[in-house]
């Protein structure tokens, strides 16, 4: 896991600057190169860690139910255009033995995951991958509804659009019904 090189990014954009027929050196844009090389650093931060460990702060409690943490706001970037895309993530899970994660954690997992070039897919499957890995639950469903600012300020420029993708692991694949109560509470206002 590498650190982001900031020198690199810098003389990028610079590069970039150049190329797209501006002046690097003018007032506006001198600290340019800087800034957007600590802004990747923090956008791509996710890079660096594992983000599926946050996961292995767990409680012992007797609740082999249900657990929602809904609209967790999340920004990525998508790695064909390096622009954001935004939205929310849903995660549920069903405890077995036990075992369940501090609430935060579960944000943890998906801000770790999203501060990397990523595709909304791939975003999904990796959250819903550490919860099963880790938790051990009976059963994991990751929603995540998103725009993507690629098909907004440019190519096909249609703001508004929604992607949502879903993982279903376990209990919430095998049962239709544990499924559905899922989707009904992440649905609801
Ligand atoms: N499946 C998926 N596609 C994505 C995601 N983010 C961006 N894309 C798509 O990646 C595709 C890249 O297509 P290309 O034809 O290689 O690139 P492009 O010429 O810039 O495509 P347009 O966006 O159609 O102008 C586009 O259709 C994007 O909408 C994502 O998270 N998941
Ligand atoms: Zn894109």
């Amino acid at each position: 896991m590498k650190e982001c090189d900031m020198k690199k990014v810098e003389e990028a954009v610079r590069n970039i600057l150049e190329a797209i027929g501006e002046d690097p050196e003018r007032e506006g844009l001198k600290d340019t190169p800087k800034r957007v090389a600590r802004f990747y650093q923090e956008v791509f931060a996710g890079l660096k860690e594992e983000p599926g460990d946050y996961l292995n702060v767990q409680f012992t409690e007797n609740h082999e139910e249900m657990i929602i943490v809904k609209d967790i706001p999340i920004y990525s970037m998508c790695e064909h255009h390096l622009l954001p895309f935004f939205g929310l993530v849903h995660v549920a899970y069903i405890p077995k033995d036990g075992k369940i994660t501090g609430l935060s954690k579960l944000a943890r997992v998906a801000e770790g995951y999203a501060r990397r070039p990523q595709l909304q897919e791939r975003l999904t499957s990796q959250i819903a991958n550490s919860m099963e890995k880790i938790l051990t639950a009976w059963g994991v469903l990751v929603v995540i509804e998103a725009e993507h600012m690629c098909m907004t300020i440019r190519g096909i420029k249609k703001p508004g659009s929604r992607t949502v993708t879903s993982a279903v692991r376990g209990i919430f694949k095998s049962n239709a019904a544990t499924r559905a109560e899922a989707f009904s509470l992440i649905l609801s206002g």
